[in-house]
């Protein structure tokens, strides 16, 4: 039998899925033996990220073709916009990033990458585009988040960046973009295909950012 839509995308990532997955940050991050430079490296960049990325779920919103769709990727947003940013905020206080630090560093390439490839999928008004990148933001963050050994680190700053992409809300969630990609994927193939693997390279690249050299 064919494997779902979701999962041919996934597959067809690979290797870049699994490298991603299995990344030094996310080994480092669960093993709570992270530098606190290079979280507060990563994190830095993952709040622009946020920034862009709730535009993609506005634009999911938008695009949409049912009202059921509309008011879970409606409360999703309501959760990323509160309990998310909260998360960021506590985290850079616990790290001594003041506001200035994090406006001077510049976006490292796969943010910036990122940004446009959101901003381009959003711009296509197309929801199988949208979902595209909502599953590999969302589906490759819970499938290492789902791995990460227990019990999680003592610091709230590691502990917490897993449980929030490793919890029933969440896991729901990712079930839904599976469900809805699998449903208007398959129509549009090519353009589906094309964001999803983009969004993975640069998935593997945010990651290998926060340990190249010279890269702020
Ligand atoms: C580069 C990058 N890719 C994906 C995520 C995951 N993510 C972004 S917003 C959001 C919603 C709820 O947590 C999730 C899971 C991330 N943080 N950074």
């Amino acid at each position: 039998m064919d494997p779902r839509f979701s999962e041919r995308l996934r597959a067809g990532s690979e290797p870049a899925w699994s490298r991603a997955v299995r990344h030094r940050f996310v080994q480092e991050l669960c093993s709570g033996r992270i530098a606190d430079a290079d979280m507060a490296r990563y994190l830095v960049q993952d709040h622009r990220f946020i920034d862009a990325f709730v535009t993609l779920v506005g634009a999911a919103v938008a695009s949409a073709d049912s009202f059921a769709a509309r008011l879970r990727l409606g409360r999703f947003l309501g959760m990323v916009c509160s309990e998310e940013n909260d998360y960021f905020l506590r985290a850079f206080a616990a790290l001594g990033i003041d506001e200035a630090t994090q406006a001077a560093a510049p976006d490292a390439a796969p943010t910036a990458g990122f940004k446009a490839l959101m901003r381009e999928a959003a711009a296509t008004r197309s929801y199988a585009a949208v979902l595209a990148v909502l599953n590999v933001a969302e589906g490759l963050y819970l499938d290492w988040a789902g791995r990460a050994p227990r019990p999680l680190p003592d610091n709230f700053v590691h502990a917490e960046w897993i449980t929030l992409h490793d919890n029933p809300f969440f896991r729901e969630f990712v079930a839904f973009l599976r469900e809805e990609l699998d449903r208007v994927g398959p129509s549009e193939e090519v353009l589906a295909r094309g964001f999803f693997e983009r969004a993975v390279a640069l998935e593997l690249a945010f990651f290998d950012a926060v340990y190249a050299e010279g890269d702020s």
